[in-house]
């Protein structure tokens, strides 16, 4: 696959070769950060070559971004015309937001406001994120951070804040200090209630005098509780939007507790929002790995033809963590597992795992075949789901609490912090393939993976050879989305020598091993895109939907009917429940630690 890449000719003062992956924009962009859209003479001419059938249409756009909803460019076009052309997209809305769209990077700035600066999430992931996205120089070059919250604190306060927190994967680099001092610079920070329309505006007081007139673009990251949402929502729209540049909103997770909350949210976001402005984030999309599926799938020939029920037998999302809810049980106990996990990051790793072949990469094309395959699903029943709850465990000399020894959570909380679904998918590729959810906290280890199972092989001549588990005999594709990511596939082959012993290997794709790049952080990936304008890993509100649909009935059974969880111990793989209910369909959880690289 070829990136951008710049090439001089005779005849052109400039000429590009465009990627026919959009997944490479990252590159593009450092190729390109020297070459601005239209620096090049007036008379030169840009020389477009896509690949891809799908970006035929593609041209070039500033840092070497692409956008493909433009009419056919000639290979050959003079960089008037382009421009004209790109001029007339934007002008007619076909294009939306004028994203990326700044002819003149000199004159439009990027302030990126952290509302809830104060929290969790914002020192954990969001700071240190712009922070890595600075240093690799991938933030546009007007660009401020203001840090808002009700705490109050001065700019230096928030620097201090933001440097203790520098816990990235930047942070053993070369110049990291240095390049810590530049991005503390253009960090500040304002104290403000989330419901005052006039603390906003001092916002959008303080957010001018940095812009210096220049087209304001402006990104709100609301990091705050969901229930002050709307409020801030409301107050940023009113009085802190941009009057001449885009403004978009990313709106953190949970997006509601059920359907009809989830579309009350949906409801009071548009009074103050359109669609194209709200970016509702759901960080395993920005997930490397999870990234990976599409091309794995799409540019592969040997996967998507085995991508069925024909071949697959059954489809595993696990998730797991060794920590529990310390810290955050009070936000936990509202919610469960099912919300927290299996709603949101397992069903839209299912939803890229299942779709069928969107008509192209662009967000729109992506998001409607995710909503296709989430409609073709069935809601989870309750016979279909077991729940968990962990409780204290000594190891070791140490104890380890129950999930209700949290002072915020009540003492009969019934809240799952484990739980295993069987979902389906009702439509001709995936008819009666169970796909296993499988989350939980507190557990043996930290992990989120894949597994698919394939069909035993018909007729196999080595079948006596594997006794009589012929499940050991399977291949599985593992797609190890964390830690250690890596793709590996379970084959059978010979041990070597004069007998005819059989063994179960992994072709193994170790990205460590592999890639001396470090992966970035999901945070960094999508807080990029959303300032890209890039909607593909963010949710629509009809995935949300649909998302919801499925899952909002079993939730109200469990809670109606008060449904106990099964008590495992703090450490542990998890209620013996899941196994039964895997058993039901055939099924055999595949981290049991019997691969090699389990
Ligand atoms: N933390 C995490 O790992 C994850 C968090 N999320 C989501 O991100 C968002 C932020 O999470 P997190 O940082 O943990 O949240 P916090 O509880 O840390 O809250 C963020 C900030 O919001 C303000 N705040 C907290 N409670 C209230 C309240 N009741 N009324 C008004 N303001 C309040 C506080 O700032 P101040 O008092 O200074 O105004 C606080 O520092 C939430 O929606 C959460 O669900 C999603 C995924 C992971
Ligand atoms: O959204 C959430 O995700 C985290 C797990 O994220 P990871 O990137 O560390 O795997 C989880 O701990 C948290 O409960 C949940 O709200």
């Amino acid at each position: 696959m070829s990136t951008f890449s710049s090439m001089h000719s005779p005849s052109y003062s400039h000429s590009f070769i465009c990627s026919s992956s959009i997944n490479e924009k990252k590159n593009q962009r450092f190729v390109f950060s020297s070459f601005p859209r239209f620096s090049v003479p007036a008379n030169a001419k840009v020389f477009l070559q896509c690949q891809a059938n799908s970006h035929q249409n593609a041209v070039l756009m500033q840092d070497g971004a692409m956008a493909t909803k433009v009419s056919p460019v000639e290979k050959e076009t003079p960089i008037e015309k382009l421009k004209s052309e790109l001029l007339s997209v934007t002008s007619s809305n076909e294009w939306d937001e004028k994203a990326g769209f700044d002819i003149n990077e000199n004159e439009s700035t990027v302030s990126i406001t952290v509302v809830g600066a104060s929290g969790d999430l914002a020192k954990k992931k969001i700071f240190p994120a712009l922070f890595a996205l600075y240093y690799e120089g991938c933030l546009p070059k007007h660009f401020t951070v203001y840090g808002y919250a009700r705490s109050k604190m001065t700019d230096a306060e928030l620097r201090n804040m933001v440097s203790k927190t520098l816990t990235c994967r930047i942070d053993k680099r070369e110049n990291c200090g240095e390049k810590m001092e530049e991005f503390l610079k253009r960090c500040f920070y304002h104290s403000g209630q989330y419901d005052s329309e006039e603390n906003f505006a001092q916002l959008d007081n303080k957010l001018k005098e940095h812009e210096g007139g220049k087209v304001s673009n402006r990104l709100f990251y609301l990091s705050i509780p969901p229930n002050i949402f709307i409020d801030a929502v409301k107050c940023a729209s009113s009085s802190a939007s941009s009057g001449n540049g885009w403004t978009r909103v990313i709106v953190e997770k949970p997006f509601g507790r059920d359907s009809d909350s989830s579309a009350a949210l949906t409801k009071s976001l548009k009074q103050y929002l359109t669609e194209d402005q709200i970016f509702r984030i759901d960080h395993y999309l920005g997930k490397e790995l999870v990234e990976n599926l599409s091309v794995l799938r799409f540019s592969n020939l040997i996967f998507e033809p085995l991508w069925s029920r024909q071949y697959i037998r059954n489809v595993q999302l696990i998730f797991s963590e060794d920590f529990g809810t310390e810290g955050r049980g009070g936000y936990f106990d509202h919610y469960g597992i099912i919300r927290d996990i299996m709603q949101n990051h397992l069903l839209q790793i299912l939803a890229l795992f299942a779709m069928e072949t969107p008509v192209s990469l662009d967000a729109e094309d992506i998001r409607n075949e995710k909503v296709k395959v989430l409609r073709s699903m069935r809601p989870l029943q309750l016979e279909d789901v077991v729940i968990g709850q962990y409780k204290s465990h000594s190891k070791g000399g140490v104890t380890y609490p129950a999930y209700t020894d949290d002072k915020t959570v009540p003492k009969d909380s019934l809240t799952p912090t484990f739980a295993a679904a069987a979902l389906f998918i009702d439509n001709a590729r995936w008819d009666g393939v169970p796909f296993l959810m499988k989350a939980g906290k507190a557990l043996h280890n930290k992990r989120a993976e894949i597994r698919v199972q394939f069909r035993h092989v018909p007729g196999n001549l080595y079948n006596r050879n594997f006794g009589t588990d012929l499940d050991q005999a399977t291949n599985e594709l593992v797609i190890r989305v964390q830690p250690d990511e890596a793709i590996y596939l379970k084959i059978n082959n010979k041990v070597p020598g004069l007998g005819m012993r059989l063994d179960c290997s992994n072709l193994n794709l170790h990205y460590a091993a592999r890639y001396s790049k470090e992966i970035p952080d999901a945070y960094e990936r999508l807080l990029l895109d959303a300032i890209e304008g890039e909607r593909r890993l963010f949710i629509r509100s009809d995935e949300l939907d649909a998302a919801w649909s499925l899952f909002t009935p079993v939730l109200a059974e469990l809670e109606e009917k008060k449904i106990m969880p099964e008590y495992y111990p703090y450490g542990s793989r998890g209620p013996v429940g899941a196994h039964y209910l895997a058993a039901r369909y055939n099924v055999r959880w595949g981290d049991l630690g019997l691969d090699q690289s389990a």
